[in-house]
């Protein structure tokens, strides 16, 4: 019966042994996983051989099955996002442990959380991989994402975002806002997921509520609605007071057990604390005004009988007008607390299920076209030995049942599914449907990768093809056009490291090739290439960290010790002026003449942002004779020939080209026609002159005022140009434009400068075009000459 309740991908319990080589490790305290066996049974990571689940189930680990499809206005898909570090893991673990599905408390530094359950993120303390699970609290179903803080981690934050219908926003509150909370909320902004924000670490030296608020107001131009006002700051930190009910809650350990489940909830009154008590009044009166200003219907109540005295106004009408004002992203409650100290999580999970909105309340466009029929989502893939792939899906509209088929738009293929499992917290449960609204890990799916869209059939695809093309306001559009449309995408950055990745022999090629397309699919940021020169296979990732986790993971997961080349910098070609070009393909296969003549001119886009297909325009002359079925085969080679660019073999962007004229025998193939083209657009732009882009970084460094010359000093060596010098708290936040290729093993070079205080993030900021010194420096070190 609940024979499928398995952790995948937990056999970390039988690691200790450390990765030497470290971009990224946060805490010396994670030197060495500490995870015991013992550990292991107590927190039900996987089932010890001879143990039934049975057994785990009977213990006092709440009963997970009683509701699998709760109502769906009693479903919150939520998502936990941050700036690396903030306490997204430590949080959700403890969200999981009051809520019943775990007995004991989780640390991130001893590497025993559920949601960070890979290796890596045990050893290195670290999310890598967005984990989701499964909880109900109170009388509402939980499925919470806790995603990944690292910059080079981005893609799978926004993958989750998706499929979120709101999201926490988890803040170091003595750092307020930092890079990252800047990206991820930039994420949430373009998916319009309803946030509330929570202030974590309040028991920290340096924790200041006032300081995080203003940061959030400033930084993320935000309105923030204090719900909540802290009782004590940093180590005085004990409690809150709730802003709406003006209730204080107080955390009392009993006996030598502190783990937050026991507080003290009751009315704040004036001889507790004058000072507080007038704060809190104000802070009441002022979020009235806030709210009234940003809904009408509460305004009317405001204005109307409560006008004279907002005491008197009823907390659940305040409450339903935040729920209002935080479902139109209108503002963003502001909570806080201390994970780590077992603080603040539980009005925290309150406030998810209050003010956080259902599925049924958010709108997506393309639900529309589906009407009733299936319409899910695949949001992440895990790769589990026994079983295959597991694919977690979100469905949107129809039901998911086991032993059914279902068709992949974005794969064009019709796949069976064998299971459907619930990630409860730390245990999968088999289910017999998945309704609209909820997520599920399914089993079975075999060509889905990360970001597919599922659907019944493909006739339900077709129909909803039509009713999307209809609704296009008659404008006729092709079955791609109409394709994209149903499917809701993500768009990756493109890599900016690559490097080779070999196997120790070539016999292992075969299995190397495997494991990299397993963790393609799982991981849509990572590309995979094969060197037309050398036949070597290229890896290229979003950092140096995410590099380095692929290759730990091909060796523990995929049991492939493989050799990486050194990491390389992902430059970009375009060109420095505008040139024509002809070409001529004139032969005969078979009984059939090919017979092409073309003529483009490519030019430089100048001010276009890393644009990296080629804008292309047609001669009048040539556009009204060209076929629209020619076209594609036109554009095909202009794009083709942009992949590897004539100087260095990279891609070339920010180009535009024009079809200047073209002949095109009857019987001439499409191919002929895209490999004339190419060839064309390939003598276009060798003669136009090649110029060298590099990956230009946004860097903030965050570092003490005592290391902070060193740092300058540093930046300075690597061609980082200064842009700004904040102040953040007793820190200095160094806000710099670099170039990628001077920052190479940074890391280890500021963790010397600084004695390990200094933290940092790096973006893609833009592509800035190299020196001809520069460039021909490059250009002889690619050649080895140098
Ligand atoms: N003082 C203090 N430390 C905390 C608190 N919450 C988390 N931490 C610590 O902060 C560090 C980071 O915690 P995590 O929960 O891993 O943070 P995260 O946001 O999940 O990190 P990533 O997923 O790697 O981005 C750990 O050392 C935690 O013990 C808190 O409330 N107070």
């Amino acid at each position: 019966m609940l024979n499928i309740m398995r952790k995948f991908l937990v056999n970390a319990v039988k690691s200790s042994s450390l990765c030497n080589k470290q971009v990224y490790f946060r805490k010396t305290k994670m030197a060495v996983i500490s995870v015991t066996q013992q550990n292991c049974a107590l927190r039900n990571y996987s089932c010890p051989p001879g143990i039934s689940f049975n057994y785990f189930l009977n213990r006092d680990v709440k009963s997970l099955r009683s509701v699998i499809n709760p109502h769906i206005s009693r479903i919150r898909n939520i998502g936990i996002m941050a700036h690396i570090d903030a306490g997204k893991t430590t949080t959700t673990e403890r969200m999981l442990y009051y809520s019943g599905y775990i007995r004991t408390l989780g640390d991130v530094d001893d590497g025993d959380t559920v949601t960070d359950f890979m290796v890596q993120e045990r050893e290195r303390g670290i999310t890598i991989q967005s984990a989701a699970v499964t909880f109900d609290w109170k009388d509402y179903r939980i499925n919470l994402i806790d995603t990944p803080g690292h910059v080079d981690f981005t893609v799978e934050v926004e993958r989750c975002l998706r499929v979120l219908d709101g999201a926490v926003a988890v803040f170091d509150a003595s750092a307020g806002v930092e890079a990252q909370t800047l990206t991820v909320w930039r994420q949430a902004d373009k998916h319009q997921v309803p946030r509330i924000c929570f202030l974590n670490k309040m028991d920290k030296n340096r924790a200041s509520f006032t300081y995080a608020v203003e940061s959030i107001r400033q930084k993320l131009k935000t309105k923030p609605l204090l719900l909540q006002l802290p009782i004590g700051e940093a180590r005085t930190f004990r409690g809150l007071v709730d802003v709406v009910t003006k209730e204080q809650i107080l955390w009392k350990p009993t006996s030598d057990l502190d783990d937050g489940k026991n507080f003290e909830q009751k009315p704040l009154l004036e001889a507790d604390d004058p000072n507080l008590f007038q704060e809190v009044q104000d802070a009441r009166n002022t979020l009235i005004e806030q709210v009234a200003d940003l809904d009408d219907e509460f305004a009317e109540l405001v204005l109307g009988e409560h006008s004279e005295n907002f005491d008197l106004i009823p907390a659940d009408k305040l409450q339903s007008a935040i729920r209002r004002v935080t479902l139109a992203q209108k503002a963003v409650p502001v909570l806080c607390g201390s994970a780590l100290k077992n603080k603040g999580v539980q009005p925290l999970l309150d406030a998810i299920t209050m003010y956080l909105p259902a599925p049924n309340e958010r709108s997506y466009e393309f639900l529309q076209w589906y009407k009733d029929d299936l319409c899910a989502l695949t949001f992440k893939v895990l790769h589990d030995k026994c079983r295959g792939p597991l694919v977690f899906v979100r469905v949107y509209s129809g039901s998911l049942k086991p032993q059914s088929s279902v068709y992949n738009i974005n794969k064009s293929c019709t796949e069976r599914m064998s299971r459907l499992l619930l990630p409860f917290a730390d245990q999968q449960i088999e289910i017999p449907s998945l309704m609209p609204g909820n997520i599920a890990l399914t089993v079975g799916l075999k060509q889905s990768a990360t970001g597919d869209t599922i659907v019944s059939s493909k006739a339900s695809a077709a129909a909803a093809a039509r009713r999307a093309g209809r609704d296009a306001g008659g404008e006729k559009r092709s079955t791609s056009d109409v394709e994209s449309l149903l499917l809701a995408g993500v768009e990756i950055p493109d890599p900016v490291f690559f490097c080779t990745i070999e196997p120790p022999s070539m016999a292992k090629q075969q299995d190397l090739d495997n494991a990299l397309s397993c963790l393609q699919r799982e991981d849509p940021s990572l590309k995979v290439k094969l060197d037309p020169d050398t036949g070597q296979t290229i890896l290229c990732g979003m950092g140096e960290l995410h590099i380095e986790i692929i290759h730990d993971r091909i060796k523990r997961e995929y049991g492939i010790e493989t050799y990486l080349g050194p990491l390389q910098i992902a430059y970009r070609e375009t060109t420095l002026n505008a040139a024509q070009a002809t070409d001529v393909l004139d032969k005969t296969v078979g009984d059939k003449r090919h017979f092409v003549t073309a003529e483009l001119e490519v030019r430089p886009r100048l001010g276009e942002r890393a644009a990296t297909k080629p804008v292309i325009e047609y001669a009048a002359s040539v556009i009204e004779v060209l076929p629209k079925e020619l076209q594609g085969a036109v554009e095909n080679g202009i794009t083709n020939s942009c992949i590897q660019g004539p100087l260095l073999g990279f891609p070339v962007q920010d180009i535009g080209v024009t079809v200047q004229s073209l002949t095109v025998h009857p019987d001439t193939s499409h191919t002929m026609i895209s490999a004339c083209v190419s060839r064309c657009m390939q003598k276009a732009l060798k003669k136009a002159g090649i110029q060298i882009l590099e990956p230009l970084m946004n860097l903030e460094i965050t570092v003490s005022e005592e290391h902070l010359s060193a740092a300058l000093a540093d930046l300075a060596q690597r061609r980082g140009s200064v842009q700004e010098i904040q102040s953040r708290q007793d820190n200095r936040v160094v806000v710099a434009a670099v170039p990628l290729a001077e920052m190479m093993g940074y890391s280890t070079v500021l963790r010397s400068l600084t004695s390990g205080s200094a933290t940092f993030t790096l973006e893609l900021a833009s592509y800035q075009a190299l020196n001809s010194q520069e460039q021909s420096a490059l250009l002889q070190r690619r050649m080895g000459l140098v």
